[in-house]
């Protein structure tokens, strides 16, 4: 029996200190987990990091959110729906007590400078309002910088994972900033970065990071797996994810792809398993029950934590529901692990022939036991997103299950920017670097408005199916190259 199958205690690798755990029903969102989600190391660990060398503190102005709360940021020109707002940033820059201005302007073209002085008290002597936004991105951001302090303090080298989405311009302000393809990320190159920027492609562990001197991983993704945390805890590394920032894409997958079945039929009074009730479990339960099903929810490290009402076991969830859909992150040396939490075992005890969904991590659900339950009619259908031995995924399984897409179930416009925000306000607040201010603030797509309607019109996942059917080995080209979607707003 899989060793999940009793309530255990949290997964101690992991110390979280993030706005997920300070409302004080303690329940998240996708917007509460916008602020700064840290993932700290036990101690500071000195001792294990002599070869290391710490993080510049630099002195550096930060402005209160009421101080900033004004200034608006230019949108991307090529973005015609945002208005530019350049002049009235400067204004309002100067009306708020700066008594100098100065705001760079740069577009594809060409660059404009305008300045202004003040002569307004404000708590700093001189201050310049420093602003870049990307070529390639949607994004623009505001820099408040100390000009004469700032500037010219050593700049930390940050490398970023190439395919991240509207990352591109927004830190070459602060810091020395290169961009690599996930598999040129080696001992070697990254050996003189400050930080690393990545998505779960990379590998982050001692092999890469054990003679470099990163001391921060952001990592723009919600999975963490791809980090080895002990070890980065051990060795004073700080890490931080993206909690929550694609779970409303998630949700949208999960429920389109349940939509897109020919034999699933209408959503109302049919029963929802949902494995995993975190950030993206939550809002798949709330709009299963705003669609009309009925929902069981299976948590373990919560149900400890907050007694057992509203909880279901994984098998009572396995004898009732007519789709079962996972929302775990993938542990193995935990208490509670969710390696192969979906096996024979597991499997077995479906009587309803439910629907499985497995959009958390390919290891969850152990792809053999679903080719057999599959072909021995226990459960009726399988939606995959996530893939044991990706991009080398099972061919049979891709051929059998009903819905087959490149991990690709949070790749929706929204969630990537949420997840390059929360990665750039990370790294800035680590090395003490200006406050970012965003262009484009993200609606909570959680409390969307949703029907079925809206949901099968938002997305089809059978033509993400039929493109990796096509040509299985492009599964990674399929993601880097994905045209986000739209949430539900
Ligand atoms: N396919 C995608 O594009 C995609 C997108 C986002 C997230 N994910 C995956 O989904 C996972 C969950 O995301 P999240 O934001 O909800 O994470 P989360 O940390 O907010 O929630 C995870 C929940 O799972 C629970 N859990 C842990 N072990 C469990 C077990 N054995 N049985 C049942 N529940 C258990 C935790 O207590 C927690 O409440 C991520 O770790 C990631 O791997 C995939
Ligand atoms: O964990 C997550 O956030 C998702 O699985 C995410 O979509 C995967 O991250 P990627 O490497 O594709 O950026």
């Amino acid at each position: 029996m899989h060793p999940c199958r009793s309530d255990r205690r949290r997964d101690p690798a992991v110390v979280l200190s993030g706005s997920r755990h300070n409302r004080s029903d303690g329940h998240a969102s996708a917007s509460d987990a916008r602020s700064t989600p840290v993932f700290q190391p036990a101690g500071s660990s000195e001792t294990h990091r002599s070869h290391r060398r710490q993080p510049d503190r630099r002195p550096c102005v930060r402005h209160t959110q009421s101080d900033e709360s004004h200034i608006h940021e230019r949108p991307h020109p090529r973005h015609a729906r945002l208005p530019c707002r350049h002049r009235h940033s400067k204004r309002s820059a100067m009306h708020h007590g700066f008594q100098q201005c100065s705001i760079l302007r740069r577009s594809a073209q060409r660059v404009h400078s305008l300045s202004g002085i003040l002569h307004r008290k404000a708590l700093r002597p001189s201050a310049r309002l420093h602003s870049r936004y990307s070529a390639h991105s949607s994004l623009s951001v505001v820099y408040l910088m100390d000009s004469d302090n700032h500037l010219n303090a050593r700049r930390p080298e940050v490398i970023i994972e190439a395919n991240i989405p509207f990352i591109r311009g927004i830190l070459e302000p602060v810091a020395d900033v290169s961009y690599l393809e996930p598999e040129r990320f080696t001992p070697e190159t990254v050996a003189t970065a400050d930080a690393i920027v990545t998505r779960t492609r990379v590998k982050c562990c001692e092999d890469l990071l054990g003679e470099s001197r990163v001391s921060f991983i952001a990592s723009a993704t919600i999975g963490l797996d791809h980090v080895d945390l002990p070890w980065c805890r051990s060795h004073g590394i700080t890490v931080v994810n993206a909690p929550g920032c694609n779970a409303p894409a998630v949700a949208q997958y999960v429920f389109a792809s349940l939509l897109s079945l020919p034999d699933f039929g209408p959503l109302d009074g049919k029963t929802l398993g949902v494995v995993g009730v975190g950030n993206v479990g939550r809002i798949v339960a709330d709009w299963g029950e705003r669609l009309g099903m009925r929902v069981m929810r299976c948590d373990p490290p919560r149900a400890l934590a907050e007694g057992a009402t509203g909880f279901s076991s994984i098998e009572e969830i396995a004898a009732e529901a007519d789709a079962i859909t996972f929302h775990t992150p993938l542990t193995r040396t935990v208490d509670c692990p969710t390696f192969h939490l979906c096996d024979d075992s597991l499997l077995a005890g479906m009587t309803h022939r439910p629907v499985i969904i497995n959009s958390a991590r390919g290891p969850v659900a152990d792809n053999e036991a679903l080719i057999r339950a599959l072909r021995d009619k226990r459960i009726s259908n399988v939606v995959i997103d996530c893939w044991e031995n990706e991009p080398d995924i099972s061919r049979t399984l891709l051929d059998m299950a009903a819905v087959a897409t490149p991990h690709i179930a949070g790749y929706s416009r929204q969630g990537k920017i949420r997840a390059t925000q929360m990665a750039v306000d990370a790294l800035t607040a680590h090395f003490g670097l200006p406050a970012t201010q965003w262009s484009e603030k993200m609606a909570d797509g959680a409390k969307a408005t949703i029907s079925a309607g809206l949901i099968a019109a938002s997305y089809d996942p059978m033509a993400d199916t039929a493109m990796l059917r096509r040509d299985p080995a492009s599964f990674e080209r399929l993601r880097n190259h994905y045209h986000l979607r739209e949430e539900l707003s």
